[in-house]
């Protein structure tokens, strides 16, 4: 399932009930809402459930991360080649809570695009992502580790920090396309930043978490499908 723009990513990470039969629950629920909003949802559900929800729905499916490593040797690693063929389209790179130095940075995206997965590399300044522009990755994910898990989304909270993170992607690297996260909650979060110009955005635990996930999902499609 390949990609479409503007879309809405939902990550699963490690939440309660977001494996296994309770992950597959969630997606398809995801899926559903999707369908019947017009909204493009991409999921990123916990590694060993990649290749499961890639068989049972139609979602664009990212793994959470990715290694550096080339088939052979690498107990307990991620190789990008059997991630596609898990049914992967994408991996994240870099996130806040799962750090890679610039230099694995820079072989992860090489590997993702030898292996067809799109690179998503989080940076969390502008002059993080300038460095990390260089090596042109797919996407930036531009995310401050203190806004996750809150609800205070940049696109309310600083959209001139938005504004200047595109323009240094206009400047260094204007094929990626520019994604934000922390603390995206309502759908109000969500339209502000696509009306800022990024590409994409997404969101954890306002997903996870809810009380009503698929109610949430559904205000939150609404605003996608008014922007294709
Ligand atoms: O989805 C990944 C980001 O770290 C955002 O997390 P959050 O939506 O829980 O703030």
């Amino acid at each position: 399932m390949s990609l479409s723009y503007p879309h809405f990513q939902i990550n699963f990470k490690i939440y309660p009930e977001t494996w296994g039969e309770g992950g597959l629950a969630l997606a398809e629920t995801i899926e559903r809402v999707g369908q019947e909003t017009g909204a493009n949802f991409v999921v990123t559900p916990q590694i060993p459930d990649v290749r499961l929800i890639a068989r049972e729905t139609d979602l664009p499916v990212f793994a959470p991360a990715v290694d550096p490593v080339e088939p052979g040797r690498g107990m307990g690693t991620l190789l990008p080649e059997a991630l596609t063929a898990a049914g992967a389209v994408g991996a994240i790179i870099n996130h806040a809570e799962n750090r890679d130095t610039l230099a694995d940075i820079e072989t992860k995206i090489d590997r993702c695009e030898g292996v067809g997965l799109e690179s998503v590399v989080c940076v969390d300044s502008v002059e993080m992502g300038r460095a990390v522009a260089a090596f042109e990755p797919d996407q930036l994910l531009f995310e401050r580790p203190g806004d996750i898990a809150t609800d205070r989304a940049i696109s309310r909270s600083h959209p001139d920090r938005i504004e200047a993170f595109l323009e240094m992607r206009d400047a260094v690297a204007p094929e990626t396309k520019v994604r934000v996260g922390g603390g995206v909650s309502t759908a109000e979060d969500v339209r502000l930043a696509f009306e800022l110009g990024v590409a994409a955005t997404g969101a954890a635990s306002a997903i996870a978490t809810a009380k009503d996930p698929e109610g949430r999902l559904r205000a939150i499609g609404e605003v996608l499908a008014d922007r294709d």
